[in-house]
């Protein structure tokens, strides 16, 4: 099974993309930057808010799926500045409670439209 999930409770793709793919036991979410649903534009150039936008974001995709944040089993989130490491941190934990996922944080050269965080997911159906 290869089912795409869609939904208007996370930004549609900007590009060649499914927002997720639910493979069954699994679903994998597409990496998610800080666009607002409802507008397609950033929500905001502080990098505490676009956080806050980017774990909304995959909690819509997380709900549509019947599923919520603890279901994430690993996520990567990519940094345009590792300075923003302990910001993005205090947000990530705000949505998150223990045994928290598998994770890898890195700096990359540049993120889509220019974001400052983007956080990809896998989440399980069985806990
Ligand atoms: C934003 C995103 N996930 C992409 O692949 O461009």
């Amino acid at each position: 099974m290869f089912k795409p999930i869609a939904t208007d409770k996370a930004p549609a793709a900007i590009g060649p993309y499914s927002q997720a793919v639910d493979v069954g036991d699994v679903i994998y979410i597409s990496g998610q930057i800080p666009l607002d649903p409802s507008t397609q534009e950033f929500v905001s150039d502080d990098v505490k808010e676009q956080a806050q936008q980017v774990m909304k974001n995959l909690g819509g995709i997380l709900e549509e799926a019947g599923l919520d944040y603890s279901h994430i089993a690993k996520a990567n989130i990519y940094l345009d500045s590792m300075d923003d490491f302990a910001v993005v941190n205090e947000v990530y934990a705000s949505f998150l409670s223990e045994p928290y996922p598998a994770r890898a944080a890195v700096e990359v050269g540049k993120l889509p439209k220019g974001a400052k965080v983007e956080i990809e997911a896998i989440a399980v159906k069985e806990k």
